[in-house]
């Protein structure tokens, strides 16, 4: 058994208290084994300082397009539907498997950097995701996302068959850091008789689902006009909610729905940064933790954010909850953190989030001496508040280290820019 030991830092537990321990870690099975008094941690075979730090569970983007970030800064300032259509598609139309390597690259050295430890992934090629979070010592949950408007029935088919397939192939890989998902685009964007066959296929196999619902009025008032019900409710009959399953956005929802979520286990995933961005809304999140939805945190691509960087996100999220709320006291610093952590993770359904005995050892190591994170009233108030990606100085998941002292192990963060660029220029012009 080989142990890592986290010494001389101060510790965020999962009450959101900060205590001066040790974390003691089986790099073996990847998880924790011991957090305590430093005099108590048994010694481990290596040691990682966390002097001036704080160790923190990783964070969790629970809904992302980690290839978009091909797509930083191409076409912004304009709202979901036209983006979409206009900017956004005709390029991904153009992406080759190794493109979406190279973006998907790109997001996860971004992740690693930050503190992410883990994410949710919805787009396609997905076996370079599969390949890139195994070289690069991540964990995710992953899906090929369907669109059938716009398509023939065998087209339609074909992206609901891909994407059951996907999900049956690669759970499990990546020495079980990948789990999947059936990954449906939309409520608007997926007939509802597609939604219907294969909705079921996937519940046969116990698949789970993460799907965006809610995020934008033009796409709740149409299904409102046809179906004479909310968008969840029609989820609901079409057997979409339940305990292992997530949805991006939840910003325009009713309180029937927001029970409705809660009632059934169905995690959010708020994205205030994308919201805020195509100007989507505002999701009630101080009203869904306050009935009992879990809530997780994501950046959605890096096309509507636009980093993949938690910590500006988890900012966000306090900002825009209280303008929400309309309460300076709603979506406080703690709260944030959980839906950053905990909620993610279980919304993705990973024993990731907290720092404890048992849990996976997915972990962030934050510095502490930095100026803008001086003095230390109150730690969990700074990492929302105050903190960025950049004050990470070790990441770790699964039990290894992915950055020590800011360098990145397990990619070679030259090649990922280069590789990067070039593929994003190349796209672009091929589809101008
Ligand atoms: N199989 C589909 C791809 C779906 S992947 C998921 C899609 O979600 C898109 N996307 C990114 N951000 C958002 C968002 O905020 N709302 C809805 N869709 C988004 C993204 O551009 C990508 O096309 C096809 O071949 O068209
Ligand atoms: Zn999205």
């Amino acid at each position: 058994m080989t142990t890592l030991r986290i010494a001389g830092g101060r510790v965020l537990r999962p009450d959101a208290t900060v205590e001066r321990a040790d974390v003691l870690v089986d790099s073996e099975s990847g998880t924790i084994t011991a957090v305590g008094d430093p005099d108590e941690v048994p010694e481990g075979d290596e040691t990682l300082s966390a002097e001036d730090g704080l160790v923190m569970p990783g964070l969790v983007n629970a809904h992302t397009h980690a290839a978009m970030t091909l797509l930083r800064g191409y076409a912004d300032d304009k709202e979901l539907d036209a983006w979409l259509q206009e900017d956004i598609w005709p390029v991904e139309a153009e992406l080759t498997p190794e493109d979406v390597r190279a973006g998907t690259d790109l997001g996860l050295l971004e992740m690693i950097r930050s503190g992410t430890t883990a994410f949710a992934d919805m787009y396609f090629h997905e076996e370079q995701v599969v390949d890139a979070v195994e070289d690069a010592g991540l964990r995710a949950r992953l899906g090929y996302g369907i669109v059938t408007v716009g398509k023939d029935e065998d087209g339609a088919r074909e992206d609901c068959e891909q994407s059951l397939a996907t999900a049956r192939k690669f759970d499990g890989a990546a020495a079980g850091r990948v789990k999947t998902a059936f990954m449906p685009h939309s409520l608007t964007t997926v007939g509802e008789e597609y939604l219907r066959e294969y909705v079921s296929k996937a519940r046969d196999d116990g698949i789970p689902l993460h799907y965006h619902a809610n995020e934008t009025e033009d796409e709740v008032d149409p299904i409102v006009e046809a179906e004479g019900e909310r968008p969840l409710e029609y989820a609901r009959e079409l057997d979409m909610t339940g305990a292992s399953d997530s949805v991006a956005h939840g910003v325009h929802l009713d309180g029937t729905e927001i029970d409705l979520l809660a009632e059934t286990g169905t995690a959010v995933v708020h994205c205030p940064a994308s919201n805020m961005k195509l100007a989507s809304g505002m999701a009630p999140v101080q009203d869904m933790l306050d009935a009992g939805v879990t809530v997780g945190l994501g950046t959605d691509g890096a096309a509507s954010n636009n980093d993949l960087d938690l910590f500006d996100e988890m900012r966000d999220a306090a900002m825009v909850g209280k303008l929400a709320a309309n309460d300076a006291s709603a979506v406080p610093a703690e709260s944030v953190v959980r839906m950053a952590t905990e909620g993610s993770a279980d919304a993705l359904g990973f024993d990731s989030g907290r720092v404890a005995e048992g849990a996976n050892a997915d972990l962030a190591v934050v510095d502490l001496d930095a100026p803008h994170l001086t003095p230390h009233h109150d730690l969990v108030s700074h990492l929302v508040y105050a903190a960025r990606g950049s004050d990470v100085r070790h990441t770790l998941c699964d039990g290894a280290v992915l950055m020590r002292d800011r360098e990145v192990l397990t990619m070679d963060a030259e090649d990922v820019r280069e590789r990067a660029e070039e593929r994003a220029a190349a796209a672009v012009e091929r589809a101008e």
